[in-house]
């Protein structure tokens, strides 16, 4: 099983890291690098924000396509705002959604996704039993993970991206660009996040970076073996 896990940025890959043994191997690429574990799991700082993850990501899967060695999976990773109460600071969810919430256009009416304009896609659905097995091994809440190109920093915001996705655990900003990416070379994908703060009004002060970083750590320890278990033939 060949699985990458992409994070945005190095503390985030780092905190996955720990959950390995042994020395990491450095791998370039034309525009990205990848960190070899020794059991071969290839990680990446992928860059903040969909687009650049998503350009990150479909660099790591096409190389491993031209070398003859795709991924199976693709795994996005990574610290998120949980809305509350049902997603607490340092909690886990796995995203049984993907979905871009602010893909779409503005309207006199409200907000349209992409998809009622008329083209694109807006949500992707990893593996049920994928899910099921992350949520099993890991303790994470399986709910939608929101992708947004801006934080949302309002009550008023929180509210309406909850009307418009009820099922929604957290938001973060690179889960769509990498499934996307996924998508594109026909490889599954999984969105574990570690809460790190309330999705809401803007306050630095509330923000538990290294206790979600440490869930994220503790997650992917459990989480490895139930991978290396999951067949991507499994409903
Ligand atoms: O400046 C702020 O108010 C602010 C609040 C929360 C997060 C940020 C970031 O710049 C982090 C972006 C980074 O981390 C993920 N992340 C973490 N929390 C959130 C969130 O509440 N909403 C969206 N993304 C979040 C995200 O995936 C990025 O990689 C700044």
């Amino acid at each position: 099983m060949r699985i990458l896990v992409a994070t945005a940025v190095p503390v985030e890959r780092d905190a996955v890291a720990r959950a390995f043994t042994g020395p990491m191997r450095e791998i370039p690429l034309p525009g990205v690098a990848l960190n070899r574990t020794p059991g071969g799991y290839d990680l990446l700082a992928a860059g903040v924000g969909p687009a650049l993850a998503a350009a990150s990501t479909a660099a790591a899967l096409t190389a491993a396509a031209l070398e003859g060695a795709p991924y199976d999976l693709v795994v996005s990773a990574g610290i998120a705002g949980g809305f509350q109460p049902e997603a607490p600071l340092g909690s886990l969810v796995v995203a049984d959604e993907i979905t871009a919430a602010d893909l779409g256009a503005e309207t006199a009416d409200g907000f349209l996704p992409v998809t009622e304009l008329g083209f694109g896609t807006v949500t992707h659905r990893p593996p049920q039993s994928l899910v099921r097995a992350a949520v099993s091994a890991t303790g994470a809440r399986p709910g939608t993970v929101l992708t947004v190109s801006t934080v949302t920093g309002t009550a008023a915001r929180a509210a309406a991206l909850l009307e418009r996705h009820p099922a929604a655990l957290a938001e973060a900003m690179e889960g769509f660009g990498v499934a996307e990416a996924a998508a594109a070379h026909g490889v599954p994908v999984l969105e574990l996040r570690a809460v790190s703060n309330p999705v809401g009004p803007r306050d630095r002060a509330a923000w538990r970076i290294g206790d979600a970083l440490s869930a994220l750590t503790t997650a992917f320890g459990k989480l490895t073996p139930a991978l290396e278990s999951w067949t991507p033939h499994d409903q």
